[in-house]
Formats: C-alpha cells, sequence, structure tokens
C-alpha cells in the first residue's frame, strides 16, 4: 500500500484550481502539470487524463471536478505536494467551480494570449476572489502566431484588475515555461493552515459513483485527521459511516493510511447512495466531533426544468431507471415523476442549465438508447396566491388560474457579453428584444463588454444560439443568478383542434404574449402534417384567444403514386409511414410530429 508522506509540513503544501475560459488550454495545461510531475509517464499519459466521461472527451469539456496530488521537487530543494482541482468551464457549473473553489487557496488564472481575457475569465476571476484566492495570471498558447502577450498582460491589469507582470508565459500544447507556473505555484500561493491535533473538520468537495467501490466522497481536510478505521459523522445531515479506506488521486486512486490538515483526498464508507451526502458539508469525527460545521456553500438548485416523456410507452420504467443511474453521479440534476395529458407518463427534470440539459438529453439517448420528448424549457417561477400561500412553478402547464394568483415573480440574471465592435448593435438589439436592462457598456481592447439585467425565461431557450449566430461565433457570454422580480407573466395554451395541448403550454410576458403566439399558431401550421379535416391551431390566455391558423384539409395516401402491381414498393412505402408515426404524438384525432414540440417554440 501507498504510505502518505506523512510528516509533509503545511509549509510544503499548495492546493489550487485553474480558472479560465473555455478553450483557453486548461486542461491540456493540467496534463503537463501532471506530466512534469512524473506522476504518469508519458505512455500511461492518456489525453486529457482529467477529463474522463466519454461525452466530456467528445465535446472537449469538463463537467466534474476532479483532483490530482502531484509531488514537485522546487529549486529551492524542498519537495512539495501540489493538489490541484480541476474546474469546469461552462456556465451552468459556476456551482462546482466555486466548491473546488472553496478546498483551496489560490488559482490559475489561464488566459489565452491570442484571444484576451473572456467573459468566463471575468466571472471566474471574481469568483476566485471571493474565495480569497491568490491568483497566478498565465498566458498560454504563446506559440501561436497571433499570440498578443503584451495586449493580453495589459488586458489582465485593466480589466480583471490583477496585477500581470508577473504573468507566466506559456504554450501547453509545447510545453514550454511549465516549470515557471510549478515555480509560481510554490512561491506565489500560500500553504495551508491547520492543526493535526484538533477535533476534524473536512470540506465534502464532491461526490460520485463508482461501479466497483460504490459511493465515494472527495474531501478537503480543514483541521484535525482522518484515517481508515474511522466513524465519520456528517455535520449537516447527521448521518454516520464507517470508513473502509482513504486515499489520494495521483491520479489513480491509492489508498493512504491518513490525510491530514490541507490535503485532499477520497474517502470510501459504504456510503449507498450519492443522494445519502450532501456536498459543502462538513465531515467530523463520531466521537470527537467539530464544535461547528465550516461555513459551507449554497447547495446547487435547479433553474431549468423540461419534461422528458418516452416516445414508446412501453419505455416508462426504462427513463426512470437510467435517469436514477445519472442522479448517482450527478446529484445536481432533479427528476420526478409527471403525466401530460398530451405525452403520457414521463419525468419533470430539473438542470443547472441548457447545457446541462442537453447533456442529460444525449446521454439518455446515446448510452440508454432512449427516444424521448423533451418539452420547452422552463425557470421556476415563484407563485404568490390570492389565499395567502406561496409555491414555485415548474411546469407552465401547471399554473393556477389567473383568478387565484396574487402575484407572480420571476429570476433575473446579470449577464456579461464580450463582442467584437461589429457586432455590438445586433447583441444590444437582441437584448432589448430580450427585456434586458442595460448596467454597463465599457471597452476591453477593441472589444465591447455589455453588461445586461434579463430575465432568465428569455435566456433559456435559445438566447446563447442567438448571440452565436449573430456575432458569428465570437461573442461570449456569462450569466449569474441575480433575484427574483415581480412582473406581468401570463400563460399561453396552445389549441390543436380545440384540444389543450399542454407540453406547448409556456409562460411569457404579457407585452410579447400575442406576438408569439401568433408566431407559435403559424409554426405549427408549417409543422403539423394536414390532416383528412379541417384543424384549427389556436393561442389562448385564459379563454381568450389571441391567435389562430387554420390548417386545410388533405387526403394524403403515400401509395397513390404507385400505380401497378409493384406490391413490395407499396408495402415499404406504407412502413416508411408507420416508421413516421411513431414519432408523432394523437392530440384528439390530430397527430403532431416530435419535431413540432422544441421547433414550434424557437423564437426567431
Ligand atoms: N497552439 C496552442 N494550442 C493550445 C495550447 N494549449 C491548449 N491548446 C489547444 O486549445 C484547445 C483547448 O484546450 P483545452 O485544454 O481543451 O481547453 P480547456 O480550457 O480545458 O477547455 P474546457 O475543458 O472545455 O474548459 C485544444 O485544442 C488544445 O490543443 C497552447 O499552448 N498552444
Amino acid at each position: 500500500m501507498y504510505r502518505a508522506m506523512t510528516g509533509t509540513p503545511l509549509s510544503q503544501i499548495r492546493n489550487f484550481s485553474i480558472i479560465a475560459h473555455i478553450d483557453h488550454g486548461k486542461s491540456t495545461l493540467a496534463d503537463r502539470l501532471i506530466q512534469a510531475c512524473g506522476a504518469l509517464t508519458a505512455r500511461e499519459m492518456k489525453e486529457q487524463v482529467l477529463d474522463n466521461m466519454e461525452l466530456e472527451q467528445e465535446r472537449g469539456i469538463t463537467i466534474k471536478a476532479q483532483t490530482v496530488r502531484l509531488t514537485y521537487p522546487a529549486k529551492d530543494g524542498k519537495t512539495y505536494i501540489l493538489n490541484l482541482m480541476d474546474t469546469p468551464g461552462h456556465v451552468d457549473f459556476a456551482y462546482e467551480v466555486s466548491r473546488s473553489l472553496a478546498a483551496c487557496e489560490g488559482s490559475i488564472l489561464v488566459v489565452d494570449a491570442s484571444q484576451g481575457v473572456e467573459a468566463q475569465t471575468l466571472a471566474n476571476v471574481y469568483q476566485a476572489i471571493d474565495a480569497n484566492h491568490e491568483i497566478v495570471p498565465v498566458l498560454n498558447k504563446v506559440d501561436l502566431p497571433a499570440a498578443d502577450v503584451e495586449r493580453v498582460r495589459a488586458q489582465i491589469e485593466e480589466v480583471v484588475g490583477i496585477p500581470a507582470d508577473d504573468a507566466v508565459e506559456v504554450s501547453a500544447k509545447t510545453g514550454l515555461n511549465i516549470e515557471g507556473v510549478l515555480e509560481a505555484l510554490v512561491t506565489r500561493l500560500p500553504p495551508p493552515k491547520g492543526d493535526a491535533t484538533k477535533p476534524l473538520q473536512a470540506l465534502l468537495v464532491d461526490s460520485w459513483y463508482d461501479p466497483y467501490l460504490g459511493v465515494i466522497i472527495l474531501v478537503r481536510i480543514m483541521e484535525g485527521t482522518l484515517k481508515r478505521g474511522d466513524k465519520i459523522r456528517m455535520m449537516q445531515a447527521g448521518s454516520t459511516y464507517h470508513v473502509d479506506q482513504v486515499g489520494v488521486f495521483l491520479p489513480k486512486m491509492t489508498a493512504v493510511d491518513s490525510l491530514g490538515p490541507g490535503e485532499m483526498g477520497y474517502i470510501n464508507a459504504a456510503i449507498k447512495t450519492v443522494a445519502d451526502v450532501a456536498v459543502g458539508d462538513t465531515v467530523t469525527l463520531d466521537r470527537l466531533p467539530a464544535e461547528k460545521p465550516l461555513a459551507g456553500f449554497k447547495p446547487s438548485i435547479p433553474v431549468v426544468w423540461c419534461g422528458l416523456f418516452p416516445i414508446d410507452a412501453d419505455d416508462f420504467e426504462k427513463l426512470r431507471d437510467s435517469l436514477a443511474k445519472l442522479r448517482l453521479n450527478d446529484a445536481s440534476f432533479h427528476f420526478e415523476a409527471e403525466t401530460s395529458a398530451a405525452l403520457g407518463f414521463g419525468f419533470r427534470c430539473g438542470f443547472l442549465g441548457l447545457l446541462h440539459l442537453e447533456i442529460i438529453q444525449e446521454r439518455l439517448s446515446r448510452e440508454f438508447n432512449l427516444d424521448l420528448i423533451a418539452t420547452a424549457p422552463s425557470v421556476v417561477y415563484k407563485m404568490h396566491l390570492t389565499n395567502g400561500t406561496q409555491e414555485d412553478l415548474h411546469n407552465p402547464a401547471d399554473m393556477p388560474d389567473p383568478g387565484k394568483i396574487e402575484k407572480i415573480e420571476e429570476p433575473w440574471i446579470k449577464a456579461t457579453i464580450l463582442v467584437q465592435d461589429e457586432y455590438l448593435g445586433s447583441v444590444l438589439t437582441l437584448c432589448s428584444e430580450r427585456r434586458g436592462i442595460q448596467m454597463d457598456l465599457t471597452y476591453v481592447g477593441n472589444r465591447a463588454m455589455a453588461v445586461y439585467r434579463l430575465p432568465l425565461n428569455e435566456v433559456v431557450f435559445d438566447f446563447y444560439d442567438r448571440l452565436k449566430s449573430l456575432t458569428r461565433g465570437y461573442a461570449s457570454f456569462d450569466y449569474q443568478i441575480d433575484g427574483y422580480e415581480e412582473s406581468d407573466l401570463v400563460r399561453i395554451s396552445i389549441l390543436v383542434n380545440q384540444e389543450p395541448v399542454d407540453a406547448l403550454a409556456f409562460v411569457a410576458h404579457r407585452t410579447v404574449a400575442e406576438t408569439r403566439g401568433r408566431a407559435i399558431c403559424g409554426k405549427l401550421k408549417d409543422l403539423i402534417p394536414r390532416q383528412l379535416f379541417k384543424i384549427a391551431i389556436q393561442a389562448s390566455i385564459g379563454s381568450r384567444i389571441i391567435a389562430r391558423e387554420t390548417l386545410g384539409a388533405l387526403s394524403k395516401d403515400v401509395t397513390a403514386k404507385c400505380y401497378g402491381g409493384d406490391i413490395s414498393r407499396k408495402r415499404k412505402l406504407l412502413e416508411k409511414q408507420k416508421e413516421g408515426k411513431k414519432r408523432m404524438r394523437q392530440f384528439g384525432k390530430v397527430e403532431i410530429p416530435q419535431s413540432a414540440f422544441l421547433a414550434a417554440l424557437k423564437m426567431d
């Protein structure tokens, strides 16, 4: 068994995260640091060891925070333990960034020297500053001809507001000056504090399900010592467990005898499911508990909800099992059973954001082979009812009668957008179309930085896609939830052949209700195949119809064109039609194709 480097003084431990805008080279740099510290031989060095989920590798994004312990013999002659916490780069996972930061004393800020400061660079730095981190700026990709080190250095000072004179210039790709980063970690970041003899206080940073070992939890020891065989207690949850194993990531999981203050490692303690442990909780010893828990961080709350329904009703149980399996490794994702008059039995699912939603949906179809209909994503509204109660509305279809509603509050965000001057006009128009309120407009080098407050409802569906297409992919975007505000919101119902289609119901601000209702009816007219009879497609607020389209009747015989006796061709056509029908949903007498659900709600 690997023995802990017991006796490593705190002064020779450094705990750090790497923060960066997406694609600035965080994972590549992490790999280089691991390689430089000899944790893996070149042959073992699989590309991007930290991004180990298949989907993560394919999409090139980091979803789950990971940690690695490195051993570095520094120029001062001493050997240091460097604990690296990986952090995800995308806005949806900002919460995971904050908990990784809480476990460290410092951060490396990676900025692509050919791109400069981006929206997430700022958002991440502010989080690191909030966590009292010492920050080491690193200018990456200096091998690129387009790298402009001096310009980006000045940007970091002006826009980010931290000194960048001694920013480390590296190329994570070629391996240039990786030692400069390691030396900066040792000389510029503070060592952790803590007392090995105090009662145990360990921050629960992450947890996941390992098919062989069961639930693994990742902790950062703040005070005290944790040993194999100890009985631990979760201070907030109150539950207790026997520790079967403690260990560190080298980056392979390696058992050690004990973990002391300042260290990061894992605990395996026969915990049944990830839902039993709360990230942010404090782990202490049952026989000698700490007086109080550590200041945890806010729990992650799903902000975007949508319904997931199996296309084939027989897949309902399979969907339930698959969702439960995904939840084992992702406690931030929520689901509860739901019934829809239109779509049958399914689940209402909560996500941290749209990317999170997309990832879960893709994993369901790819790993579990499920064909699903997803309803339009919705934010969580706070409903204040006339009877004095308050409830959270996750599904527009459940909205109470307008007469029972005193007021409705909706979530707002603070968004930061960086964009080239030439696209600024269209970005400002997009923001104001989405009820945005401009808070600030400044310049970062030759790019504009617009700060807006926007209702989240206007952003969840296609804001990011629209922003990207308006700016040909150049805009960078980041947001934080920024409170709830009362708003004049109404539920718009869509009726097909007089039948309300609950899965198409949505909530919108009264001022845009009619335009959106009309747009959706218009789109549905093109998306719903003609039937043998005329169909009315309507949008309504309560009993008031605000838009109407009529779909003319048509008799459609797919085999009409095959006269003659070619039976096999006829059969093929009919088979094809049957396949198509499987992808439709019957509403009264009308069949609506699956593609209509999302397409109808896309705004142009
Ligand atoms: N030329 C050059 N390319 C680099 C360098 N570092 C990283 N890259 C490339 O930049 C791209 C993004 O790098 P990643 O390490 O995946 O970026 P990341 O910041 O980890 O991205 P996320 O994990 O999605 O947050 C990859 O194609 C890398 O090969 C560098 O120093 N020079």
